[in-house]
């Protein structure tokens, strides 16, 4: 995390819909390695724009790059084979699959062979690639801890079990940045100290770069490089945990406090 240059680069990105205007050119880059959240009150453009990131919404107007390339147009498969993963605010799982299935599913469409590609399946290194497939999967499994549950079915887990085969699932796929909505999301304490425990980890262990929103500051403030605040659309504050929670625009954001307009030192969007 040093002179390296960013693995995502946001450049005056704007998103309407219809009369709502839910990103207002909004720009900021995060580095290979870092672990980056975006906060901001409910409705402030957190989501839309991790969708912009992830491809399911292509911003009104700006850009976005992945690894220096403008993948602003590109389709979120698209976007997934190039290394971006993803998980969402409300669970995607099949809940009639089982664990294991419902994280080697999220891999298939990465695999050069499958079985329409007919005798290549067999005798092309299809079943070489699958066994590592399933390898990998494995490895997540155990890295998140899910071992005791991979042939339950999904539907029958508790909530932070599902959250933790979510992220199994877009972790499997390999992605170089993971973007997580509200990973801790109507989690307990203890599900959440996993949570947490586990996406440092992914981090500092597995490389990857995480780009986070998350309304649980305290989770925020402690594992986060840096953080970025959205009101109203727009790119109110960005910089450390420390500099962002004295930053008198959030706090006046999140708390209704005064906005101190004197203080020319304070990075503003
Ligand atoms: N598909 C859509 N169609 C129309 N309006 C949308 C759509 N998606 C988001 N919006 C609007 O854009 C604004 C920003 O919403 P967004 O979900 O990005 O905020 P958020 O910060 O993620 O909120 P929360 O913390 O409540 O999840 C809101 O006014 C929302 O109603």
């Amino acid at each position: 995390m040093t002179s390296q240059s960013p693995i995502l680069q946001i450049s005056d990105v704007s998103l309407v819909f219809g009369g709502v205007r839910a990103l207002s050119d909004v720009s900021f880059s995060v580095l290979p390695g870092e672990l980056f959240s975006i906060i901001g009150p409910n409705g402030a453009g957190k989501t839309s724009m991790l969708n912009c990131v992830s491809g399911r919404y292509t911003p009104t107007t700006g850009s976005v790059s992945f690894k220096g390339q403008d993948v602003t147009g590109l389709k979120p498969n698209d976007r997934a084979e190039l290394g971006i993963g993803r998980t969402f605010q409300n669970l995607a799982l099949f809940g009639h699959m089982n664990v294991l299935d419902n994280i080697m599913v999220g891999r298939h469409h990465l695999l050069k062979n499958n079985f329409l590609n007919g005798p290549l399946y067999w005798f092309g290194g299809a079943q070489k690639e699958e066994l590592e497939h399933r390898r990998f999967c494995e490895d997540v499994i155990d890295f998140l801890e899910i071992s005791h549950i991979r042939k339950a079915t999904a539907g029958t887990l508790s909530y932070g079990l599902r959250k933790r085969v979510e992220l199994a699932r877009a972790v499997a796929l390999r992605p170089d940045l993971i973007l997580l909505d509200e990973p801790m999301a109507g989690m307990n304490l203890e599900e959440k100290e996993d949570m947490a425990r586990f996406i440092i980890d992914l981090n500092e262990e597995w490389g990857m770069t995480v780009v986070m929103i998350e309304h649980d500051m305290g989770v925020v403030m402690d594992i986060s490089n840096r953080v970025m605040v959205l009101d109203f659309g727009r790119k109110i504050a960005e910089g450390l945990p420390d500099e962002v929670m004295a930053n008198s625009h959030v706090k006046k954001a999140y708390l209704g406090e005064e906005d101190d307009e004197t203080d020319e030192d304070e990075q503003v969007a």
